[in-house]
């Protein structure tokens, strides 16, 4: 059998509706009616979470935090009315090209 999954676009989809249709007691309408600082400030929480979790050999704890992290981050562009059409464009933007490390001078004062 296998795992049941849903998709980035689906989540997305769902929180979107949220924003236009609040259902009072969803998790995501207490964001969005808390507002901006409040999303931003579950962003930072869970993004540390994420580094916490990544620096213990649990990978189930990772994923949950990833997870929770990724929520949260699709709730701040639905938030910011940025589309996940615009991220993967960027990404496309990005895409084949070479990424190359500046060359640094190395250094001996500290
Ligand atoms: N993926 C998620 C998801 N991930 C995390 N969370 C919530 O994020 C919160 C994070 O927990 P915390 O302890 O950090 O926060 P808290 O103490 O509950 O709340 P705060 O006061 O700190 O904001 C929990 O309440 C989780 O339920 C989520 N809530 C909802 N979803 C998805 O969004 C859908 C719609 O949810 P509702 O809006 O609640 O209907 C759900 O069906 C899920 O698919």
């Amino acid at each position: 059998m296998t795992a049941a999954k849903q998709s980035i676009t689906e989540l997305y989809d769902l929180i979107k509706d949220r924003q236009t249709q609040p259902i009072p007691g969803s998790y995501t309408d207490y964001l969005f009616t808390k507002g901006l600082d409040k999303i931003l400030k579950k962003v930072g929480e869970e993004s540390t979470e994420v580094i916490v979790a990544a620096k213990n050999p649990d990978d189930a704890a990772f994923v949950l935090e990833v997870a929770d992290l990724t929520y949260h981050i699709l709730v701040l562009m639905v938030e910011r009315g940025i589309t996940l059409d615009q991220i993967e464009e960027e990404l496309a933007s990005r895409a084949g090209k070479m990424s190359r490390l500046k060359e640094r001078s190395s250094i001996n004062k500290y």
